[in-house]
């Protein structure tokens, strides 16, 4: 499973790639306005950090001719961008107009198996499930989605071979969820990725070793 930052954040970025597990960036408007920076220049300033991994950028425009010409100006930022879009019939006619021609859209706001069948026919490359705001609700059905949704894709053609990427991750469990849903990919906030380094074990062993080497040795701490 690839390990996508959800985040427009540039320290943090920086910080998950010195940690050798990066694989690409999701961002969208409220990550950006938390940051109170332009949009284009943060998105040109991660895309200079992470080199050509995938980097999403979203689009806000709403009418078909305006989304249209942002959906066209966000890609033509670098050629690793992923044009984020959330789903609707017009944001599909997009995606159906500009994805044969080599731009790549995460269809996101996802939180059904027929969204997301909607989203790989239009030609996504990526399709954001939102898992939090799914288990919000209470219906226990995120997991289910998730494993549906790359089964999907995994049995049918599509014009772009979809990747299943889970969204609004709000703990390590929606991370292990990810996992044995078979996601393809989870784009994980900062501190959830800082977590998962975690477990009261591991610190408890790292002592232990840590004590046995000096009581062997005779050093002193
Ligand atoms: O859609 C993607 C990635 O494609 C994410 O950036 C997505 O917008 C975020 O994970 C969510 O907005 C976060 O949602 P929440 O945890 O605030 O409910």
């Amino acid at each position: 499973m690839k390990f996508f930052i959800d985040t427009a954040n540039a320290d943090e970025i920086k910080k998950a790639k010195e940690w050798g597990i990066l694989d690409g960036v999701t961002t969208n408007p409220s990550l950006i306005a938390k940051e109170g920076v332009d949009h284009k220049t943060r998105v040109m300033e991660i895309v200079n950090i992470v080199g050509d991994l995938p980097v999403s950028a979203e689009c806000v425009e709403t009418d078909y001719d305006k989304l249209l010409a942002e959906a066209k100006d966000i890609a033509s930022w670098a050629p690793n961008i992923y044009v984020k879009v959330p789903m609707t019939p017009t944001s599909m006619e997009v995606v159906k107009e500009l994805s044969p021609n080599g731009v790549n859209f995460n269809v996101t706001l996802i939180f059904s198996l027929p969204q997301a069948l909607l989203a790989a026919k239009a030609g996504a490359s990526f399709i954001s499930f939102f898992v939090g705001r799914i288990d919000d609700m209470g219906s226990g059905e995120a997991a289910q989605n998730i494993s549906d949704a790359v089964e999907m894709v995994e049995t049918y053609e599509f014009p772009k071979n979809p990747e299943i990427l889970v969204a609004s991750i709000r703990g390590p469990l929606q991370v292990v969820e990810s996992i044995r849903s078979g996601a393809h990919i989870a784009t994980i906030p900062y501190k959830i990725m800082e977590q998962l380094f975690h477990h009261p074990l591991t610190d408890i062993g790292i002592k232990k070793f840590y004590d046995d080497y000096l009581k062997a040795t005779g050093k002193t701490a």
